[in-house]
């Protein structure tokens, strides 16, 4: 980002799912902050100016020889550290203390008993009686003896040390994620470390990000015509404001029917753009297209890598077609990614984190694209989006809709992709979707979507043996779409629904219920 004047934070990453959350939760609290890898050259520590220093999660064992490890000049800064899981245990194994890997793994909720309450903890608590954290821990390893200097802080009952510190240095490390939602203090816990004990001012606003961004669009595009890939989703809807605001008629957008897409979308996202957006949209139809490249593949990522490549090319072609305003060429081409598709495509900035699934628009574009990209929303969350939106004045039916994969059913039809399961799905999907708003339960629930099944069950139909195929429904709650909980739909609403689908859909004989939380499942199936 440009340079702007705030206070700030450096974030060391390990290569954590979570660090741009972190970096996310910091921006929220109204402080500026970067994201730099662990070995990034440490000579420019002290020269960035950061009044605190976070030290991530990651995949790594502390345990094993050659883990990353901070560097020396961050102890030798004199600022406060906050080390979180992974960022904790190098701070343990660094500083004299022991980290080990046990049976004692923790994953999803947990409940941390605070021992000795520091500047971090103190007051802070979940409950009345005691003072205990509801968190959400992501770990295998933990520290097993925190370092000379360090008081534990809190424990719970499968490791020894939840937190500790150094407080006479600054020092702080927790082995729970502050930064997830489902911590339910943890805002309080790191806005508790980034103003009271690093002293920092919250100035840094979701105005100030607009204004950034735009400033920032207009010096990378200059006169150039750019082509936006719209969806009618949240996310290139609010690209595609931003970029109006930007610059103005140097922008067409392409929206590109799939045949994978919600039922009858096609038609509705052409209405409501036309409605709402007051830019130029061209439909291309796609599906046949699609379903053709699609045959034979089963492998969810060569499938998105597939409708990744598709999409870039039908781009490449419409963007020879259009008539350029400006300097007379479309050389860019914009799209709504956002933070999530880039860190679970191993896409980080700074390259540290494993892959868990190809979002088609990062690891499905090709090497050698004709156009270069512009993606004003890479480094956000869909709740820093939707508040964009709604400050760009988008529609809050638009902004709060629930978001809808680019791959679409392509990854919701588990293997093999078929025009006659996709409409299958899409059909179920629609009764899904139309009952939730009929209960008022669709802006209760994050996301819902109903999954094709490949798998045949018996089922009996008016007397006769029935072998169908099976739907499955998935509903989850979450705030970012990095962890989520499966929602507590009710069983009548769920009864009422299944119904529906298996006496309205012919060839389906059995609905069932997602109850995965995120993680260790991922939202989508595939
Ligand atoms: N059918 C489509 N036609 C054109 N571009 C698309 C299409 N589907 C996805 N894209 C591009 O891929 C990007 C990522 O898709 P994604 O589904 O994450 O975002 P979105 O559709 O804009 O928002 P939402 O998450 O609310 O669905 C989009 O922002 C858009 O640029
Ligand atoms: O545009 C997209 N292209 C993709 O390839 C893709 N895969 C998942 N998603 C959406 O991202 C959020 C997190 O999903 P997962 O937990 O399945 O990774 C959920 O909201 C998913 O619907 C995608 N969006
Ligand atoms: N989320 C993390 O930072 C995990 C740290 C380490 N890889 C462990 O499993 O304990
Ligand atoms: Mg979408």
């Amino acid at each position: 980002m440009t340079n702007i004047h705030s206070d700030k934070i450096l974030i060391l990453d390990f290569g954590a799912q979570y660090t741009q959350l972190i970096a996310r939760r910091i921006r929220e609290i109204g402080v500026y902050c970067e994201i730099w890898a662990w070995d990034h050259n440490p000579a420019e520590i002290a020269a960035f100016g950061a009044k605190g220093i976070i030290l991530s999660g990651g995949p790594e064992s502390t345990t094993v020889h050659g883990a990353p490890k901070a560097p020396q000049e961050v102890f030798d800064s004199g600022l406060p550290i906050l080390g979180i899981c992974y960022g904790m245990q190098t701070l343990a194994a660094q500083l004299g203390g022991a980290t080990e890997a046990a049976d004692a793994r923790e994953f999803g909720h947990a409940c941390v008993n605070v021992v000795s309450p520091d500047k971090l903890l103190s007051g802070i608590s979940d409950h009345d009686s005691f003072q205990a954290l509801d968190v959400w821990m992501s770990h295998g390893d933990h520290v097993a003896k925190a370092p000379p200097g360090f008081t534990v802080t809190a424990v719970t009952d499968r490791i020894p040390v939840a937190a500790m510190s150094n407080e006479a240095k600054r020092w702080y490390g927790v082995q729970f994620h502050p930064e997830v939602t489902h911590t339910k203090q943890g805002t309080a816990l790191l806005k508790r470390f980034i103003t009271d004990i690093c002293g920092c001012q919250t100035l840094w606003t979701a105005a100030h990000i607009i204004e950034d961004q735009i400033a920032r669009v207009r010096e990378q595009v200059g006169k150039d015509h750019v082509l936006l890939g719209l969806s009618g989703g949240v996310d290139s809807s609010v690209v595609a404001a931003l970029l109006h605001r930007a610059i103005g008629d140097q922008l067409t957008c392409v929206f590109v029917d799939t045949g994978l897409l919600r039922w009858q979308e096609g038609d509705q996202v052409m209405a409501t753009m036309a409605e709402h957006m007051g830019v130029k949209v061209i439909r291309v139809n796609a599906a046949e297209r699609y379903f053709k490249a699609l045959e034979g593949v089963a492998d969810p990522e060569a499938k998105r890598k597939i409708i990744g490549r598709l999409f870039v090319e039908i781009f490449d072609e419409e963007s020879a077609k259009v008539t350029a305003v400006g300097n007379g060429q479309v050389k860019w081409l914009a799209q709504g990614t956002i933070y999530p598709d880039v860190i679970e495509s191993a896409g980080s900035k700074t390259g540290k984190a494993h892959v868990i699934k190809s979002h088609h628009n990062v690891g499905g574009l090709p090497d050698h694209m004709k156009l270069k990209l512009v993606e004003p929303l890479r480094e956000l969350f869909k709740d820093e989006v939707r508040r964009i939106g709604v400050e760009l004045g988008l529609p809050r039916d638009m902004v709060y809709r629930h978001p809808f994969p680019g791959p679409g059913l392509g990854v919701r039809i588990l293997g093999e992709v078929k025009p006659e399961y996709a409409e299958l799905l899409a059909r179920a999907d629609a009764i899904f979707i139309e009952e939730l708003r009929k209960a008022d339960l669709y802006d209760q629930v994050s996301q819902a979507f109903a999954v094709f099944l490949p798998v045949k069950s018996v089922g009996v139909v008016g007397d006769a043996r029935a072998y169908e195929w099976v739907i499955a429904l998935r509903a989850v709650e979450t705030i970012d779409f990095m962890t989520a909980h499966w929602a507590e739909l009710p069983y009548s609403f769920l009864g009422n629904v299944s119904n529906r689908i298996i006496n309205e859909i012919r060839g389906v004989s059995r609905v069932v219920y997602d109850i995965s939380g995120k993680p260790p499942a991922t939202i989508e199936w595939e």
